[in-house]
């Protein structure tokens, strides 16, 4: 992984800048696209080249969790993953850890009842605290010896080389990624296996729709049958190569940097060509300084704190909905934000139940209002109010590192923009 400038600081200031950004920024890898398709290339026979990938904390624990599991990944550059696999995955000689990686905790979970063997699934301290109930339980409905602790992980599954036949129901409510992870270890079963949601919605349903391309990108069968459930078929995956696109999330920076500072960035990719739900923030964005008075983001989860971040600067108040999930992320995302940008000025974000309300005060631009913000090893938390510190003046991001979770180089584009940062 690339070591990039701030990560072995504990805190970098942002130097507001004087006049707009301009440049060219291509953001890395989608880290969603990556996971997927390292853990696809792992189950399907013979070698997968994987470009344009990303290559981060995240993409690295993926990795690691399959080479630990007799699947060889070679790096031959910063974008690429070579996969070579039998098509099987060994059981792993220790608990494979796999940090805060909610994409490498939840479609590995699921992945593992393939092994042969027993395979204990674990992650950091903040990944005990983000729930895998759900998804264990509907891995036992098909008969699958999984266990957690609590609801929570560690995951132990005993597997017998099966996923088992006919229908699975799943509640997504809290995490999307337990149906992705259902869809994607689905292609192994004994038969056809329909996978159904309970509960009312999943949170961004462009996540399942990800793994859907993905899971035909490799050669799986999956219809969908009606607008809460999917039949894949027992066709397991082919070795391809794949190309990955840059990431959205991570493109939501560079889209509200400009905004804010009146610049231009050119991402080197139109903005139309992303399929990740995180896309639709664009749009939004491009709002400002006159941003909807109620901004549902759902369907753009990762885009929310850059959103509201964005939102203390807007014309009038924003009142952020359908964002309860963002509690069990990497933080409780809700509470970070309302907490942090009420560190830079009282009262400036506040929760509501589960809505983030944030009071807008352009006048807040051109301020000093020295502030050291908490990121709580949360990287979307680092790289957001990281663009407060373009307008005012004494924003302070504790423990930068955090950023390479998804994107290493985060401080490097931001300093090849212009923007200077303290250390
Ligand atoms: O499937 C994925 O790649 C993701 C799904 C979303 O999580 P949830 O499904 O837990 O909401 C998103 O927040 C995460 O960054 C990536
Ligand atoms: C929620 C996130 O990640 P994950 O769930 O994959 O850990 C994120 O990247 O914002």
């Amino acid at each position: 992984m690339a070591t990039a400038f701030g990560l072995d600081r504990q805190a970098l200031t942002i130097i507001p800048v004087s006049g707009p950004l301009n440049g060219r920024v291509t953001p890395p890898g989608s880290k969603s696209i990556t996971n997927r398709a390292l853990l696809l290339a792992a189950l399907a026979k013979g070698t997968s080249r994987l470009t344009g990938a990303l290559k981060s904390l995240d993409t690295k624990l993926m990795a690691g969790a399959l080479r630990a599991m007799g699947v060889t990944v070679d790096e031959p550059d910063d974008t690429t993953f070579i996969v070579t696999s039998t098509g099987r995955l060994n059981p792993p000689a220790e608990p494979l850890f796999l940090g805060n990686a909610g994409t490498a905790m939840r479609f590995l979970s699921a992945a593992v009842t393939l092994v042969e063997g027993t395979v204990v699934v674990d992650g950091d301290a903040h990944m005990r605290k983000r729930p895998i109930g759900p998804l264990v339980e509907a891995l036992r409905s098909l008969g699958i010896d999984a266990s957690d602790t609590g609801g929570y992980p560690p995951v132990t599954v005993h597997g017998n080389g099966a996923f088992g036949t006919g229908r699975v129901e799943i509640d997504g409510g809290l995490s999307s990624q337990y149906v992705s992870a259902l869809l994607m270890a689905a292609a192994f079963g004994n038969g056809p296996i329909e996978v159904a949601l309970t509960g009312s919605e999943i949170g961004a349903r462009g996540y399942v729709d990800l793994t859907i391309a993905a899971m035909r990108a490799f050669g799986g069968v999956v219809e969908q049958i009606d607008a809460a459930s999917w039949r894949v078929q027992p066709t397991g995956y082919r070795a391809t190569d794949f190309v990955i696109e840059p990431d959205a999330s991570a493109a939501t920076y560079l889209w509200a940097a400009e905004v804010l500072t009146g610049g231009s960035i050119d991402l080197g990719v139109p903005s139309d060509a992303f399929t990740q739900p995180d896309a639709k923030a664009r749009e939004v964005i491009a709002m400002f300084p006159n941003l909807p008075a109620v901004i549902d983001g759902s369907q753009m989860q990762d885009a929310v704190p850059t959103i509201a971040v964005l939102a203390a600067f807007n014309n009038t108040p924003v009142r952020f909905v359908g964002i309860a999930n963002l509690r069990v992320k990497e933080c409780d995302r809700v509470s970070a934000v309302a907490t942090e940008l009420s560190r830079i000025r009282p009262g400036l974000g506040t929760e509501e139940g589960d809505d983030l309300i944030v009071a807008s005060d352009p006048s807040l631009a051109g301020q000093t209002l020295p502030t050291q913000i908490t990121t709580y090893s949360d990287h979307r938390i680092a790289m957001s109010f990281a663009l407060a510190g373009l307008k005012i003046g004494g924003i302070t991001i504790l423990d930068p590192g955090c950023v390479a979770k998804t994107y290493p180089t985060y401080w490097e584009a931001m300093q090849g923009l212009g923007v200077k940062l303290e250390a």
